[in-house]
Order: structure tokens, then C-alpha cells, then sequence
């Protein structure tokens, strides 16, 4: 799973959801829209709306599904209840993978129930550019206390078993594309043309979405 606030969802997004699959050779990648993330302020979109941009984004590609499960969720959007459910339809044995940013890694310990993170599925870390550390090095200021040994080298060391893994990934296309810098875009009436998917472009420009 790779879950976010997608407001609005973009390449760095898609490219990443892209190359995390075929490195990794998983089956499909859910990626989950968060109608109520829980420690940021509210999105600026609606979930629906998000869930739909992110639909368009992906259109045809292989592989990635845009899943709004967490849409029928009331309260905050608690990753460990989505992995949980996810547990429940893939089965015990089934190779299940978490995928975050480091920016996202690095608040882990304030998730709910972060252990239990670890023990429903691996996580897998992903490089941003603009990331303190560019290199497969130990992370940083990862949340240590909870790392204990779980953190492997390599993707076949992680996939020999379900879950409770580490990996640091450092992915070919590293896009230095943030959801901050294209709302002040927008907001502004600057250009987003290639941060964004075509068709998630065009859609926010029918609908006049982050017009400030
Ligand atoms: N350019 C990128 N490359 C790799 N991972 C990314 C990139 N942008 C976001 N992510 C990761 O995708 C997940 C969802 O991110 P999110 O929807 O918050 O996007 P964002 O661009 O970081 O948004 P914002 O600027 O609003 O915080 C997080 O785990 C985040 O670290
Ligand atoms: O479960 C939690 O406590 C939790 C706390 C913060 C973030 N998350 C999830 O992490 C993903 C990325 O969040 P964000 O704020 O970086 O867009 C998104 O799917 C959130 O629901 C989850």
C-alpha cells in the first residue's frame, strides 16, 4: 500500500508508485487517499474529489489501484486500520508492503500503534530529494526505538517473509515534486504542466480546484 494525502496526487507520486512496484515485483500497489490524515491540517480537497483526481492520474497503469477504502471510514485516517483490513484480504502469508517517503518515516512514531505497523506489513522507505541523506546509509533520525534489527539490505532479504521488514529504498527517479509547491502554484496561476499527470491537470482546471 502507498497511502497519502494525494492533494492533489503527482508525478513524484505516480513515478515512485511506478518503480516501487517493479523493484519490489509486487502484484499491484494500492494507492489509498486519507480523507482525514491525522497529523496534518484538513486537505484542501474533498476526499471524493481527491480519490478522483488520483483515478485519473493512474487511469490505465499497470499494476496500481486507486483504492478509497479509507473513504468509508468515518474519524481519522489510522494506517494501522487499513493495513489491518489488508491483512485480512491478502492472508497471513501474502508479502505485504507499506510504503512511505522518509519525510513520513521520520513522524512514524507519532502514528497510532506504530509497533503494530511493523508486524502487519514491511515498510519500505522511499528517498525524496530533497531528503537529508541520499544513500542506503542507516536513516538519519529514523524513530530507532522501534526499528530494533528489522532493517534489511536488500529486496530479497525483505521478501522472504510477510512483514516486519525495513528497507530503505533509494529509487531511480528521485522527482524533487511536492503537493505544497503545486497548490502555491496554482494558487498563483503558475504553471504545474509536468508535475502533474495530463489528466489530473486538466481536471483540476475544469474544476477550478486550488484557485486560493
Ligand atoms: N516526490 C516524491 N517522491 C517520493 N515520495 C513522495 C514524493 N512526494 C510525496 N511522497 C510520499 O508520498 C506519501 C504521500 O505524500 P503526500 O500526499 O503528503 O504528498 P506531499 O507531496 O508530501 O504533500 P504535501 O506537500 O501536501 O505534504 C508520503 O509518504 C510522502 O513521503
Ligand atoms: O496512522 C497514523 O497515525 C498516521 C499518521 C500520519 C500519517 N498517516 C498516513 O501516512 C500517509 C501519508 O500522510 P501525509 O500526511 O504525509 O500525507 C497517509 O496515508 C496518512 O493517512 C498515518
Amino acid at each position: 500500500m502507498f497511502g497519502g494525502t494525494f492533494d492533489p496526487v503527482h508525478l513524484g507520486h505516480l513515478r515512485s508508485a511506478v518503480e516501487v512496484r517493479e523493484v519490489l515485483e509486487l502484484d499491484r500497489l494500492h494507492m489509498i487517499p486519507a480523507p482525514q490524515p491525522p497529523l496534518r491540517d484538513r486537505p484542501q480537497v474533498a476526499p471524493l474529489t481527491r480519490l478522483e483526481l488520483l483515478e485519473a492520474g493512474i487511469g490505465d497503469t499497470p499494476g496500481l489501484v486507486a483504492d478509497g477504502r479509507e473513504l468509508e471510514r468515518s474519524g481519522p485516517s489510522y494506517t494501522v486500520d487499513t493495513l489491518k483490513e489488508l491483512r485480512q484480504e491478502y492472508g497471513d502469508e501474502a508479502r505485504l508492503v507499506m510504503v512511505v517517503g522518509l519525510d513520513a518515516f521520520l513522524r512514524l512514531g507519532q502514528w497510532r500503534d506504530p509497533q503494530r505497523l511493523f508486524e502487519l506489513a514491511h515498510v519500505v522507505v522511499l528517498d525524496r530529494p530533497d531528503s537529508p541523506q541520499h544513500s542506503h546509509a542507516p536513516l538519519p533520525d529514523a524513530p530507532w526505538e522501534l526499528l530494533g534489527d528489522r532493517e534489511v539490505d536488500s529486496v530479497a532479504k525483505l521478501m522472504q517473509r510477510p512483514g516486519g521488514g525495513l528497507l530503505h529504498l533509494r529509487l531511480p527517479s528521485r522527482m524533487a515534486i511536492s503537493a505544497t509547491e503545486i497548490r502555491r502554484r496554482l494558487a498563483s496561476g503558475l504553471s504545474v504542466r509536468y508535475l502533474l499527470a495530463e489528466a489530473v491537470e486538466r481536471r483540476i482546471q475544469a474544476k477550478h480546484l486550488y484557485r486560493g
